[in-house]
């Protein structure tokens, strides 16, 4: 039998990874947040208690359950010892040739071709799909729906909104961010807002900038 689940986060998005590691044959041990006013519990799971007292040992299997990229970076950095889940929905579809980091989940409806690879602590969410030989940093959220043709290579923490696409072999730099519906053409550098068709840049942030 598969250990318990520990669920750090219990917001929106938590709801579906609960739904996921139920989907997965998984049960939730443990809910972690620290706004516990704000989300006091996950589909009838009270929240267990905020996210410093998950125990940091290689017997706790954990996933984080957060949207925000930079957040799910931080919490990856605090646990040294945990074991990241790797979870993936029945009715998605990932090629056997495809990598898949700790932590990543791919959601329903998603589909990852051949020779993708796909870092730590990805969201691929519903519906989303990933071509061959995409190259997908940690941290990434890619939205609903959005769409990778072959080839793309999307930065560490960098975001694609829902139903943006990319065209074969671009590359969007790290922690940068397209917004719904845009399709990236041309390669976007680190640190950037793009949004529209094509997409364009609408923002720069400086590098190492914290509160994506
Ligand atoms: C299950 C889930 O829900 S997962 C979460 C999925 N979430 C998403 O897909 C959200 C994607 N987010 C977006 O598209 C957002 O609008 C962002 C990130 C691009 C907004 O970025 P911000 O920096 O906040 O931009 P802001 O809202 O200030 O808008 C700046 C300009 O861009 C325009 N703009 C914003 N988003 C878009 C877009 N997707 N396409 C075209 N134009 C846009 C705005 O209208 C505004 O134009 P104006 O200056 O002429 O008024």
């Amino acid at each position: 039998m598969l250990p318990g689940l520990h669920v750090i986060g219990a917001g929106g998005h938590a709801k579906v990874i609960v739904e996921l590691a139920y989907a997965t044959g998984r049960n939730i041990a443990g809910i972690y947040d620290d706004q516990y006013e704000r989300h006091p519990g996950v589909l009838g799971y009270t929240v267990t208690g905020p996210i410093a007292s998950l125990p940091d040992t290689s017997n706790t299997h954990a996933i984080i359950a957060v949207g925000n990229n930079r957040f799910r970076q931080v919490i990856d950095g605090r646990f040294q010892h945990v074991t990241w889940a790797t979870l993936i929905h029945p009715f998605s579809w990932v090629s056997p040739s495809a990598r898949l980091g700790p932590g990543t989940v791919v959601l329903a409806g998603v589909v990852v071709q051949a020779q993708a690879t796909l870092g730590r602590h990805v969201i691929a969410n519903t519906g989303c799909s990933i071509d061959h030989d995409c190259t997908v940093g940690d941290y990434v959220h890619l939205a609903p729906g959005s769409r990778l043709a072959g080839g793309v290579h999307l930065g560490e923490g960098s975001f694609l909104g829902t139903k943006a696409s990319a065209i074969p072999g671009v590359t969007v730099g790290e922690w940068s961010i397209v917004g719904a519906g845009a399709v990236v053409s041309r390669s976007l550098s680190a640190n950037v807002t793009a949004v529209g068709v094509p997409a364009k840049v609408i923002k720069e942030r400086p590098t190492g900038w914290q509160n994506d």
